[in-house]
């Protein structure tokens, strides 16, 4: 495709893109100007705790969908079949122990975990870089108008214009993917002739039961890593913490949870659909000379051809190339006003009220919303720090994920699980997990075995079983059987149990630390704040022995017991004259560090 080649926008394409834009502004000035007009802090970031179970729902699962998991995950089937799909077996656990284990947890305090800064450049570029690469519109036109229509109405609007903007724009993202498997599977023949292609090309996948751990993409890793991949994000990321938090009940934040189970298999399956039907369309044809000349003189990216793919199919239906393109913004608006806003409250609660402790409503509101503005300009820095990495969005996302989600759902496992941990372990247990994360993920870029790989190749060798191909088979198995040793071993481990790994690093790290240097009498821990785990996986042992060996919370209520309701949960029930908050022995000293840290990557 030369550059005479590129496909234009029709009026239509534009009017859909531009109403996109309209209506989600137009959702943060009506919440800029109804409720409490985002006067407090209460509002802006808390949502006024007034949601009901389906926006916070659907918004739950927009903050992690990004264009990252339009195009990426498409890229991933077309490339290596659909084994990626097995991942949502680790929705059920990933969904349930949130609901049961930490919304409970979560709905008596007031925490605060991090979120990744990087993440954002990441979803802010790739739509940009697709309407760039589809209509030449200008790529950092498209990254600010982006980047600033988003800090504008989540300023604006706080929480509330942020999930309902969700809500809206998950709608245009479905909408966005179903159009594209429609026209391509009517553009292939019909779902039999789309099902034949993948099946003989194939592309579906037998569940992958090895159990090598270097091994990228298994049921174990999938399966298994998935599930800690999927605590990180929807037990303590502070996005999805902030919204269960927004709900009006606690029982409606476990409602929620369970309604973002078939969204989020609804939201996998079009991803993956997508892949197997563009791999129907285009494998096994010659379409070098449909690509841009630049990109095809080099490392094409499998993300760059999904755009081509699905632009060259909607060609001819005006109105549907924006829908698409409107569907991938969508996804990125929704992702980062979440990083926005929940970057904004950790910033106010871990670093700017423990310095300035009396703060009037107003000025603490006025400054919520400076921070908010701030991550969004931060942002555009960050997308030009993808613009420089050329590497696998899906891939880059899910490490991102994985590398700082992991030790910080190992900080909370470690304060709520094990009543031992004192804060020098936690200390020790984080830094440690982040360490020990960084290497194998920084080691895994350098050390790269299975970045790009040829594309074009492993489409054709998959559909020819002549003798001219086993020649690439014969080469493609060398590589990959070809076991790598020493640290390369550790470094090839698939980014899929990165959340898993760190997270027991910080578990047993924080656990060893805090036996040295003596570890959280039973009497000290405040009561109700550690999820009974040992005492309930125990329950067959002897009340005494269960004492002796610290699995029970001494006195007060359990989190099984009946608690307080009241005022949204936030307040710890205070039954025994405690007022501790749960965790908060020590999770404040290590949350300011960890997200000075963070805040500065
Ligand atoms: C995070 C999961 C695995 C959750 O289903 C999925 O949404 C995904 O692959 N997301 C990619 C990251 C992103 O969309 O930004
Ligand atoms: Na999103």
């Amino acid at each position: 495709m030369d550059p005479s080649d590129q496909k234009h926008f029709t009026a239509v394409d534009y009017v859909i893109f531009a109403v996109l834009l309209a209506a989600s502004m137009g959702i943060g000035l009506y919440h800029a100007l109804s409720g409490g007009r985002q006067r407090t802090t209460q509002e802006f970031l808390m949502a006024d705790r007034s949601m009901s179970c389906l926006p916070v729902s659907l918004s739950l699962i927009a903050s992690f969908q990004s264009a990252v998991a339009i195009i990426g995950v498409p890229a991933e089937i077309y490339t290596h079949g659909t084994q990626y799909w097995f991942i949502g077996c680790a929705y059920f656990l990933g969904l349930l122990i949130p609901a049961h284990v930490f919304i409970p947890v979560l709905y008596k305090l007031r925490l605060s975990s991090t979120y990744e800064v990087v993440y954002m450049g990441v979803c802010v570029y790739t739509p940009a870089f697709a309407l760039n690469a589809v209509t030449g519109f200008e790529l950092w036109g498209a990254v600010l108008a982006t980047g600033l229509a988003c800090t504008l109405y989540t300023t604006m609007g706080g929480l509330k214009a942020v999930i309902w903007t969700d809500v809206f724009q998950t709608a245009v993202m479905f909408a966005g993917q179903l159009a594209v498997i429609v026209v391509g599977v009517n553009q292939t023949g019909g779902a039999s002739e789309v099902w034949r292609k993948v099946w003989e090309g194939n592309r579906i996948s037998a569940l992958n039961l090895n159990p090598d751990p270097t091994e990228r993409h298994t049921f174990w890793t999938l399966g298994v890593g998935g599930v800690f991949l999927m605590l990180s994000l929807y037990g303590v990321n502070q996005a999805q913490v902030q919204r269960y938090l927004s709900a009006r009940t606690e029982k409606e934040a476990v409602r929620s949870c369970y309604m973002a189970f078939p969204s989020l298999q609804l939201s996998l399956a079009l991803s993956c659909v997508m892949g197997l039907v563009m791999f129907a369309r285009y494998c096994g044809e010659d379409h070098s000379a449909m690509l841009p000349t630049s990109s095809n003189q080099m490392n094409l990216t499998s993300d760059a051809m999904v755009i081509y793919f699905v632009m060259d199919m909607l060609e001819g239906f005006p109105g549907l190339p924006g829908l698409f393109v409107a569907c991938l913004f969508s996804a990125a608006l929704s992702t980062i006003s979440s990083a926005f806003n929940s970057l904004a409250t950790v910033t106010m609660e871990d670093l700017v009220k423990p310095h300035v402790p009396a703060m009037t409503e107003a000025r603490a509101t006025l400054v919520s919303k400076a921070l908010a503005m701030s991550y969004g300009l931060l942002c555009l820095a960050m997308a030009y720090l993808t613009h420089l990495m050329d590497v696998s969005v899906l891939n880059v996302a899910l490490k991102l994920f994985g590398m700082v989600g992991g030790p910080v759902l190992g900080l909370f496992c470690l304060g709520m699980f094990f009543p031992w941990a004192n804060p020098t372990g936690a200390m020790a247990g984080l830094g440690a997990g982040l360490a020990l994360s960084f290497w194998v993920g920084i080691g895994s870029i350098f050390n790269r075995s299975s970045g790009a790989r040829p594309l074009s190749a492993g489409c054709r060798a998959a559909l020819l079983s002549d003798n001219s191909t086993s020649a690439v088979h014969t080469a493609l198995d060398n590589l990959t059987l070809s076991k790598p040793s020493g640290l390369n071993r550790f470094y090839s481990l698939s980014y899929m149990w990165y959340s898993a790994f760190s997270c027991f690093a910080v578990i047993l790290i924080g656990l060893i630390i805090s036996f040295l240097t003596g570890p959280m009498k039973e009497e000290d821990v405040t009561p109700g704040t550690i999820y009974p785990v040992f005492g309930k996986l125990l329950c067959f042992l002897p009340e005494h022995l269960k004492k002796k060996l610290c699995c029970v919370t001494p006195r007060g209520p359990t989190l099984s017991a009946p608690r307080c309701k009241e005022g949204n949960g936030l307040v710890l029930a205070q039954e025994d004259g405690t007022s501790h908050e749960e965790l908060d022995r020590f999770l404040p000293e290590v949350q300011a560090a960890f997200v000075e840290h963070e805040t500065t990557v």
